[in-house]
Protein backbone atom coordinates (compact mmCIF):
# COMPACT_ATOMS: atom_id res chain seq x y z
CA UNK A 1 0.00 0.00 0.00
CA UNK A 2 2.12 2.85 -1.24
CA UNK A 3 0.99 6.55 0.25
CA UNK A 4 0.95 9.48 -2.16
CA UNK A 5 2.63 12.89 -1.61
CA UNK A 6 0.69 15.86 0.03
CA UNK A 7 0.93 18.83 -1.83
CA UNK A 8 -1.28 21.17 0.47
CA UNK A 9 0.29 24.49 0.40
CA UNK A 10 -1.65 25.74 3.63
CA UNK A 11 0.88 22.80 6.04
CA UNK A 12 3.90 24.14 7.14
CA UNK A 13 6.96 22.51 6.38
CA UNK A 14 7.60 20.58 9.09
CA UNK A 15 4.64 19.29 10.05
CA UNK A 16 3.93 18.38 6.81
CA UNK A 17 7.46 15.77 6.19
CA UNK A 18 6.36 14.72 9.73
CA UNK A 19 2.99 13.53 8.23
CA UNK A 20 4.46 12.49 5.43
CA UNK A 21 6.40 10.07 7.54
CA UNK A 22 3.88 8.97 9.82
CA UNK A 23 1.73 8.09 6.97
CA UNK A 24 4.71 6.06 5.13
CA UNK A 25 5.55 4.51 8.63
CA UNK A 26 1.91 3.70 9.37
CA UNK A 27 2.06 2.76 5.26
CA UNK A 28 4.97 -0.15 5.93
CA UNK A 29 3.81 -1.25 9.08
CA UNK A 30 0.26 -1.86 7.65
CA UNK A 31 2.29 -3.52 4.92
CA UNK A 32 4.05 -6.14 7.08
CA UNK A 33 0.70 -6.97 8.82
CA UNK A 34 -0.91 -7.78 5.41
CA UNK A 35 2.12 -9.74 4.73
CA UNK A 36 2.47 -11.87 7.83
CA UNK A 37 -1.42 -12.36 7.87
CA UNK A 38 -0.82 -13.58 4.67
CA UNK A 39 1.37 -15.70 5.71
CA UNK A 40 0.04 -16.68 8.38
CA UNK A 41 -3.50 -17.66 6.52
CA UNK A 42 -1.30 -19.72 3.95
CA UNK A 43 0.54 -21.62 7.02
CA UNK A 44 -3.04 -22.21 8.42
CA UNK A 45 -4.70 -23.83 5.15
CA UNK A 46 -1.42 -25.83 4.79
CA UNK A 47 -1.17 -27.64 8.33
CA UNK A 48 -2.63 -30.67 8.38
CA UNK A 49 -3.60 -30.04 12.27
CA UNK A 50 -7.07 -28.17 12.90
CA UNK A 51 -6.10 -25.14 14.97
CA UNK A 52 -9.42 -23.54 16.94
CA UNK A 53 -10.45 -21.20 20.01
CA UNK A 54 -13.25 -21.40 21.85
CA UNK A 55 -14.98 -19.14 24.48
CA UNK A 56 -15.26 -20.62 27.38
CA UNK A 57 -18.30 -17.82 28.58
CA UNK A 58 -20.18 -17.64 24.95
CA UNK A 59 -19.77 -21.24 24.63
CA UNK A 60 -18.50 -21.10 21.18
CA UNK A 61 -15.97 -21.85 18.55
CA UNK A 62 -14.51 -18.50 17.89
CA UNK A 63 -12.05 -20.21 15.62
CA UNK A 64 -11.24 -23.52 13.74
CA UNK A 65 -8.61 -23.73 11.27
CA UNK A 66 -9.12 -25.02 7.47
CA UNK A 67 -8.41 -28.47 8.50
CA UNK A 68 -11.03 -28.84 10.57
CA UNK A 69 -13.40 -29.70 7.40
CA UNK A 70 -10.60 -32.28 5.73
CA UNK A 71 -10.02 -33.92 9.93
CA UNK A 72 -13.56 -33.78 10.50
CA UNK A 73 -15.65 -34.22 8.06
CA UNK A 74 -17.72 -31.34 9.26
CA UNK A 75 -18.13 -28.09 6.96
CA UNK A 76 -16.75 -25.06 8.68
CA UNK A 77 -19.72 -22.82 9.59
CA UNK A 78 -21.50 -25.83 11.80
CA UNK A 79 -19.21 -25.25 14.07
CA UNK A 80 -18.98 -21.76 14.46
CA UNK A 81 -22.85 -21.49 15.15
CA UNK A 82 -22.72 -24.45 17.66
CA UNK A 83 -20.16 -26.08 18.82
CA UNK A 84 -21.99 -29.34 19.49
CA UNK A 85 -21.45 -29.64 16.02
CA UNK A 86 -17.65 -31.18 16.58
CA UNK A 87 -18.95 -34.04 19.26
CA UNK A 88 -21.73 -34.76 16.73
CA UNK A 89 -19.33 -37.06 14.76
CA UNK A 90 -17.26 -38.21 17.90
CA UNK A 91 -17.45 -41.54 19.38
CA UNK A 92 -20.22 -41.82 21.86
CA UNK A 93 -17.57 -43.13 24.47
CA UNK A 94 -15.51 -40.56 24.29
CA UNK A 95 -17.41 -37.81 24.40
CA UNK A 96 -17.67 -36.83 28.61
CA UNK A 97 -13.89 -37.44 28.34
CA UNK A 98 -13.60 -34.86 25.87
CA UNK A 99 -15.78 -32.54 27.58
CA UNK A 100 -13.58 -33.20 30.94
CA UNK A 101 -10.92 -32.46 29.49
CA UNK A 102 -11.46 -28.98 28.09
CA UNK A 103 -13.56 -28.30 30.94
CA UNK A 104 -10.51 -28.93 33.16
CA UNK A 105 -8.45 -26.61 31.12
CA UNK A 106 -10.80 -24.24 31.35
CA UNK A 107 -11.21 -24.01 35.70
CA UNK A 108 -7.66 -25.14 36.57
CA UNK A 109 -5.92 -23.91 33.23
CA UNK A 110 -4.32 -26.95 32.94
CA UNK A 111 -3.02 -28.01 29.81
CA UNK A 112 -4.88 -31.08 28.33
CA UNK A 113 -4.07 -33.73 25.65
CA UNK A 114 -6.75 -35.98 24.75
CA UNK A 115 -7.20 -38.95 21.96
CA UNK A 116 -10.74 -40.03 21.29
CA UNK A 117 -12.33 -41.52 18.38
CA UNK A 118 -14.35 -39.83 15.27
CA UNK A 119 -17.01 -41.42 12.70
CA UNK A 120 -15.24 -40.09 9.55
CA UNK A 121 -16.43 -41.49 5.97
CA UNK A 122 -17.78 -44.64 8.21
CA UNK A 123 -14.56 -45.16 9.03
CA UNK A 124 -13.03 -45.01 12.98
CA UNK A 125 -10.51 -42.61 13.29
CA UNK A 126 -7.66 -41.16 15.94
CA UNK A 127 -7.37 -37.61 16.97
CA UNK A 128 -5.23 -36.14 19.65
CA UNK A 129 -6.44 -33.01 20.96
CA UNK A 130 -4.13 -30.62 23.31
CA UNK A 131 -5.88 -27.60 24.75
CA UNK A 132 -4.37 -24.56 27.00
CA UNK A 133 -6.14 -21.86 28.75
CA UNK A 134 -4.54 -18.42 26.15
CA UNK A 135 -4.24 -15.06 27.71
CA UNK A 136 -7.15 -12.96 27.87
CA UNK A 137 -8.53 -11.54 25.18
CA UNK A 138 -9.49 -7.71 24.34
CA UNK A 139 -12.17 -7.97 26.69
CA UNK A 140 -10.00 -9.81 29.56
CA UNK A 141 -11.76 -12.90 29.58
CA UNK A 142 -10.01 -16.24 29.37
CA UNK A 143 -10.32 -18.67 25.77
CA UNK A 144 -9.18 -22.14 25.16
CA UNK A 145 -7.20 -22.92 22.46
CA UNK A 146 -6.18 -26.03 21.14
CA UNK A 147 -4.14 -28.07 18.28
CA UNK A 148 -6.54 -31.44 17.35
CA UNK A 149 -4.26 -33.86 14.70
CA UNK A 150 -5.76 -37.42 13.18
CA UNK A 151 -3.18 -39.81 14.83
CA UNK A 152 -5.09 -42.77 13.37
CA UNK A 153 -1.92 -43.96 11.33
CA UNK A 154 0.52 -43.19 14.35
CA UNK A 155 -2.23 -45.49 16.54
CA UNK A 156 -2.46 -48.45 13.40
CA UNK A 157 1.38 -48.54 13.88
CA UNK A 158 1.84 -48.13 17.73
CA UNK A 159 -1.03 -50.81 17.66
CA UNK A 160 0.64 -53.24 15.37
CA UNK A 161 4.29 -52.45 17.40
CA UNK A 162 2.82 -53.51 20.77
CA UNK A 163 1.48 -56.83 18.95
CA UNK A 164 4.84 -57.41 17.89
CA UNK A 165 6.39 -56.86 21.15
CA UNK A 166 3.45 -58.81 22.74
CA UNK A 167 2.51 -61.63 20.82
CA UNK A 168 4.22 -65.24 19.64
CA UNK A 169 4.43 -65.05 16.32
CA UNK A 170 4.00 -68.65 15.80
CA UNK A 171 0.78 -68.60 18.15
CA UNK A 172 -0.61 -65.72 18.21
CA UNK A 173 -0.56 -66.03 22.25
CA UNK A 174 1.33 -64.27 24.35
CA UNK A 175 5.07 -64.39 23.67
CA UNK A 176 7.30 -64.90 27.02
CA UNK A 177 7.99 -61.79 28.22
CA UNK A 178 4.46 -60.49 27.98
CA UNK A 179 2.97 -63.85 29.88
CA UNK A 180 5.94 -63.18 32.28
CA UNK A 181 4.83 -59.52 32.82
CA UNK A 182 0.93 -60.27 32.95
CA UNK A 183 1.57 -63.37 35.63
CA UNK A 184 3.49 -61.39 37.80
CA UNK A 185 1.12 -58.75 38.01
CA UNK A 186 -1.57 -60.72 38.71
CA UNK A 187 0.38 -62.07 41.66
CA UNK A 188 0.57 -58.70 42.93
CA UNK A 189 -3.11 -58.13 42.47
CA UNK A 190 -3.85 -61.96 43.87
CA UNK A 191 -1.70 -61.12 47.12
CA UNK A 192 -3.15 -57.70 47.88
CA UNK A 193 -6.34 -58.68 47.70
CA UNK A 194 -6.08 -62.28 49.24
CA UNK A 195 -7.45 -64.13 45.98
CA UNK A 196 -6.91 -67.88 44.59
CA UNK A 197 -4.48 -68.05 42.05
CA UNK A 198 -3.29 -71.01 39.86
CA UNK A 199 -0.37 -71.60 37.61
CA UNK A 200 -0.32 -74.23 35.21
CA UNK A 201 2.24 -75.55 32.72
CA UNK A 202 1.81 -77.31 29.58
CA UNK A 203 4.35 -79.25 27.53
CA UNK A 204 3.42 -81.23 24.15
CA UNK A 205 4.12 -85.18 24.30
CA UNK A 206 6.36 -86.38 22.37
CA UNK A 207 6.75 -83.37 20.11
CA UNK A 208 10.28 -83.79 18.59
CA UNK A 209 8.89 -87.37 17.03
CA UNK A 210 5.71 -85.14 15.58
CA UNK A 211 8.45 -83.11 14.07
CA UNK A 212 10.38 -85.99 12.81
CA UNK A 213 7.93 -88.01 11.50
CA UNK A 214 5.45 -85.46 9.56
CA UNK A 215 8.03 -82.63 9.18
CA UNK A 216 8.43 -79.04 11.31
CA UNK A 217 5.42 -77.97 9.03
CA UNK A 218 3.24 -80.09 10.67
CA UNK A 219 5.07 -79.24 14.14
CA UNK A 220 4.00 -75.65 13.81
CA UNK A 221 0.53 -76.08 13.16
CA UNK A 222 0.45 -78.83 15.67
CA UNK A 223 1.53 -75.10 17.85
CA UNK A 224 -1.13 -73.27 16.63
CA UNK A 225 -3.85 -75.19 17.24
CA UNK A 226 -3.19 -75.79 20.51
CA UNK A 227 -2.91 -72.44 21.23
CA UNK A 228 -6.29 -72.09 20.00
CA UNK A 229 -7.59 -74.23 22.16
CA UNK A 230 -6.30 -73.02 25.14
CA UNK A 231 -7.75 -69.53 24.35
CA UNK A 232 -10.45 -71.52 23.79
CA UNK A 233 -10.68 -73.34 27.22
CA UNK A 234 -8.98 -70.90 29.32
CA UNK A 235 -10.97 -67.50 30.14
CA UNK A 236 -10.85 -64.62 28.64
CA UNK A 237 -8.65 -62.71 30.82
CA UNK A 238 -6.18 -65.21 32.27
CA UNK A 239 -3.41 -64.53 30.61
CA UNK A 240 -1.87 -67.58 28.43
CA UNK A 241 1.94 -67.68 26.78
CA UNK A 242 3.62 -69.51 24.96
CA UNK A 243 7.13 -70.05 27.20
CA UNK A 244 9.46 -72.19 24.89
CA UNK A 245 9.51 -74.47 22.08
CA UNK A 246 6.62 -76.71 22.62
CA UNK A 247 5.97 -75.16 26.37
CA UNK A 248 3.02 -73.45 27.19
CA UNK A 249 1.49 -71.34 30.76
CA UNK A 250 -1.35 -70.16 32.05
CA UNK A 251 -2.48 -68.10 35.25
CA UNK A 252 -6.00 -68.82 36.65
CA UNK A 253 -7.16 -65.38 38.09
CA UNK A 254 -8.96 -65.22 41.36
CA UNK A 255 -9.60 -69.39 40.68
CA UNK A 256 -9.74 -72.15 43.75
CA UNK A 257 -8.06 -75.53 42.99
CA UNK A 258 -11.39 -77.22 42.50
CA UNK A 259 -12.31 -74.97 39.53
CA UNK A 260 -8.52 -74.74 38.52
CA UNK A 261 -8.52 -78.52 37.83
CA UNK A 262 -11.62 -78.72 36.14
CA UNK A 263 -10.19 -75.91 33.62
CA UNK A 264 -6.78 -78.09 33.65
CA UNK A 265 -8.84 -81.19 33.01
CA UNK A 266 -11.07 -79.68 30.29
CA UNK A 267 -7.66 -78.76 28.49
CA UNK A 268 -6.03 -82.08 28.65
CA UNK A 269 -9.56 -83.39 26.77
CA UNK A 270 -9.35 -80.73 23.90
CA UNK A 271 -6.18 -80.92 23.14
CA UNK A 272 -6.34 -85.17 23.28
CA UNK A 273 -9.27 -84.72 20.22
CA UNK A 274 -7.68 -82.56 18.37
CA UNK A 275 -6.52 -83.93 15.13
CA UNK A 276 -4.00 -81.94 12.82
CA UNK A 277 -3.67 -82.69 9.27
CA UNK A 278 -0.48 -84.30 7.48
CA UNK A 279 0.50 -85.62 4.25
CA UNK A 280 0.89 -89.17 5.97
CA UNK A 281 -3.02 -88.49 7.69
CA UNK A 282 -4.26 -87.20 10.67
CA UNK A 283 -1.82 -86.49 13.84
CA UNK A 284 -3.05 -86.92 17.24
CA UNK A 285 -1.61 -85.34 20.09
CA UNK A 286 -1.33 -85.02 24.01
CA UNK A 287 0.40 -82.19 26.25
CA UNK A 288 1.37 -83.16 29.68
CA UNK A 289 0.21 -80.77 32.47
CA UNK A 290 1.62 -78.92 35.90
CA UNK A 291 -0.73 -77.29 38.30
CA UNK A 292 -0.22 -75.69 41.41
CA UNK A 293 -1.35 -73.06 43.49
CA UNK A 294 -0.34 -69.62 45.47
CA UNK A 295 1.04 -69.80 48.54
CA UNK A 296 1.55 -66.47 51.05
CA UNK A 297 4.41 -64.82 50.34
CA UNK A 298 5.16 -66.97 46.66
CA UNK A 299 7.07 -65.35 44.15
CA UNK A 300 6.69 -65.66 40.15
CA UNK A 301 9.79 -67.82 40.09
CA UNK A 302 8.65 -70.07 42.67
CA UNK A 303 5.21 -70.63 41.13
CA UNK A 304 6.77 -70.96 37.52
CA UNK A 305 9.42 -73.75 39.28
CA UNK A 306 6.79 -75.63 40.74
CA UNK A 307 4.26 -75.95 38.03
CA UNK A 308 7.41 -77.14 35.70
CA UNK A 309 8.01 -79.66 38.37
CA UNK A 310 4.81 -80.77 38.35
CA UNK A 311 4.57 -80.88 34.45
CA UNK A 312 7.54 -82.81 34.37
CA UNK A 313 5.96 -85.11 36.91
CA UNK A 314 3.31 -85.70 34.61
CA UNK A 315 5.72 -86.55 32.02
CA UNK A 316 7.25 -88.98 34.22
CA UNK A 317 3.94 -90.53 35.24
CA UNK A 318 3.13 -91.95 31.69
CA UNK A 319 2.40 -87.89 29.93
CA UNK A 320 -1.27 -87.07 28.58
CA UNK A 321 -2.09 -86.51 32.98
CA UNK A 322 -2.26 -83.56 35.25
CA UNK A 323 -0.31 -83.62 38.37
CA UNK A 324 -0.62 -81.37 40.75
CA UNK A 325 1.86 -79.75 43.29
CA UNK A 326 1.16 -78.77 46.71
N1 LIG B 1 7.88 -77.39 14.69
C1 LIG B 1 8.45 -76.78 15.70
N2 LIG B 1 9.20 -77.50 16.56
C2 LIG B 1 9.75 -76.87 17.61
C3 LIG B 1 9.57 -75.51 17.85
N3 LIG B 1 10.24 -75.17 18.98
C4 LIG B 1 10.81 -76.30 19.43
N4 LIG B 1 10.53 -77.34 18.63
C5 LIG B 1 10.94 -78.76 18.72
O1 LIG B 1 10.32 -79.33 19.84
C6 LIG B 1 11.02 -80.53 20.14
C7 LIG B 1 11.05 -80.74 21.63
O2 LIG B 1 11.59 -81.98 21.86
P1 LIG B 1 11.88 -82.55 23.28
O3 LIG B 1 12.35 -81.47 24.20
O4 LIG B 1 12.81 -83.75 23.12
O5 LIG B 1 10.50 -83.00 23.84
P2 LIG B 1 9.45 -84.05 23.35
O6 LIG B 1 9.86 -84.74 22.10
O7 LIG B 1 8.14 -83.35 23.29
O8 LIG B 1 9.45 -85.10 24.51
P3 LIG B 1 8.65 -85.03 25.86
O9 LIG B 1 8.72 -83.61 26.33
O10 LIG B 1 9.37 -85.96 26.77
O11 LIG B 1 7.26 -85.46 25.59
C8 LIG B 1 12.40 -80.37 19.51
O12 LIG B 1 12.52 -81.27 18.44
C9 LIG B 1 12.40 -78.94 18.99
O13 LIG B 1 13.13 -78.81 17.77
C10 LIG B 1 8.79 -74.77 16.91
O14 LIG B 1 8.56 -73.56 17.03
N5 LIG B 1 8.23 -75.46 15.87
Amino acid sequence: MVVGKDHRASQPATTDSAAQLGQSLHSVELQLLVRQLNILNRLLATVPSVLWVFDPNAERVLYVSPAYEEVFGLPLGQVLEDCEHWYSVVHADDVAALKASVKRTIEHGETQEQEYRILRDGKLRWIRDRSYLSADDDDGRPLVVGIAEDITENKHLHCELERLATEDGLTQCQNRNHFMRCAGFELTRAQENGLPLGFLMLDVDDFKQINDEHGHQVGDQVLRQLAECGRHVLRRGDPFGRVGGEEFAAVLVNCPPAQGRQIAERLRDAISVLTVKSLQGPVQITASIGLCWLRPGDYLDGLYRRADQAMYAAKSAGKNCIIECH
